[in-house]
């Protein structure tokens, strides 16, 4: 074992200049081009090599493996695939769309214009949707019967997109809020959140969007035990392949604000920190996340997303299912304006943020960027970030 300490290699330098100088430690030499006085060199920290250069002696050099673009690419850890996203849309029952003021480019979109946006997002590589219906107040009630009716606008537009798509792959949301008259996600009295009269709703919902022909259901409503009754409810009907995506920790946020704009659900009294979870814990999502495990889960869901990449991280080492994050209508927000304004480079700072996901463990994301992400994805070949 030879010693590189700084102070041996300054002297075996100085021993190798004396007794055999190199030809380009020549080459610079005092005569032709005088090494500028330094005394960080001459008197340490640092180093001259032997062309009478500056040298920190560090053989291990990170910025290697950063030298030009092609070995960036070679190394590259994470890397977002259109195959990755799931596209959430706004569905009403208007004939045409409906700007949502507080998500620019994002619609209500109508019937016709559902389809289209899949036709065309699919042509990007991006198959898999999420829809999330606007109710008409009429229809809300506390027990959200709308929400199992089978001519209701969510299992209509999933036969829709079926019929016309059958490889797109269709999600749909389990929980009442669309369809409750007091903007909570269960069922209430007295103020309180009924648990498991709710889940008695999300059962009857979920087998409702099954029948339609839903790929995936996922329970957005945080009631203890419903990952389990739903499975139950599904397979005793024979839905035994119909997907569970569980929003396994979803947190009281309030970056859900313009989702809640885009579906006039704000909660009508309180907020939803009785069943959400709370922004400030951490392993409470793991408590979360074994309960979901063994009541069946088969995707794990992680929302929001960029304020809350520990916690992606926490279940990607938690467990061997596939991890989801949900880029929030908030986050998407943000990143819009900021965009618009000139703030930010909506391209670059998007597909950092798509990219950090995939970085902190995350397999699946949603987000009401998928279809430009996907676009950008197509022109660049290469992550542009
Ligand atoms: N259960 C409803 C639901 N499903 C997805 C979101 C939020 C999505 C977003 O903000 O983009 C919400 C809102 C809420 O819990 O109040």
């Amino acid at each position: 074992f030879v010693s590189y300490s700084p102070h041996s290699l300054r002297r075996r330098n100085a021993d190798t200049k004396r007794r055999t100088p190199h030809r380009s430690a020549l080459h610079a030499s005092a005569d032709t081009h005088p090494p500028p006085h330094d005394p960080y060199c001459e008197s340490g920290p640092l180093l001259r090599n032997n062309k009478g250069e500056p040298w920190v002696a560090q053989r291990n050099r990170p910025r290697r493996n950063r030298k030009s673009a092609v070995i960036r690419r070679m190394v590259q850890e994470a890397i977002v695939r259109p195959s990755n996203f799931i596209y959430p849309l706004f569905i009403h029952e208007g004939e045409s769309d409906e700007a949502i003021a507080s998500m620019p480019g994002c619609s209500r979109l109508s019937a016709g214009s559902v389809l289209k946006e899949v036709e065309d997002a699919m042509q990007y590589g991006v198959k898999t949707f999420i829809l999330f219906p606007k109710i008409p107040d009429q229809l809300k009630s506390n027990y959200a019967d709308e929400c199992y009716n089978p001519e209701g606008l969510v299992p209509r537009t999933v036969r829709a997109i079926k019929d016309k798509f059958p490889e797109a792959m269709v999600c749909t949301d389990i929980a009442l809020d669309p369809y409750s008259d007091q903007g909570h996600d269960g069922v209430v009295e007295n103020g309180q959140i009924l648990n498991d009269h709710t889940i008695a709703q999300l059962c009857k919902q979920a087998a409702c969007q099954a029948r339609a022909g839903s790929d995936v259901v996922a329970p957005s409503d945080m009631m203890d035990g419903r990952v389990g009754a739903i499975r139950d409810a599904l397979d005793s009907e024979g839905h035994i392949t119909t997907s569970i995506m569980a929003y396994t920790a979803k947190y009281a946020s309030a970056f859900y604000g313009p989702f809640r704009d885009a579906l006039d659900s704000h909660p009508g009294f309180g907020d939803k920190k009785t069943y959400q979870q709370d922004p400030a814990n951490g392993r409470e999502a793991l408590i979360e996340t074994a309960l979901d495990v063994s009541e069946g889960a088969d995707i794990l869901m992680v929302k929001p997303g960029m304020p809350y990449l520990d916690v992606v991280l926490r279940l990607r080492a938690a467990t061997d299912l596939p991890v989801a994050v949900y880029h929030v209508s908030g986050e998407y927000a943000m990143l819009r304006a900021a965009s618009e304004r000139g703030w930010l480079d909506e391209k670059k700072s998007v597909m950092e943020a798509m990219t950090c996901f995939k970085r902190a463990g995350a397999d699946i994301i949603l987000t009401y960027f998928a279809k430009n992400c996907a676009k950008w994805i197509a022109q660049d070949g290469e992550p542009c970030y």
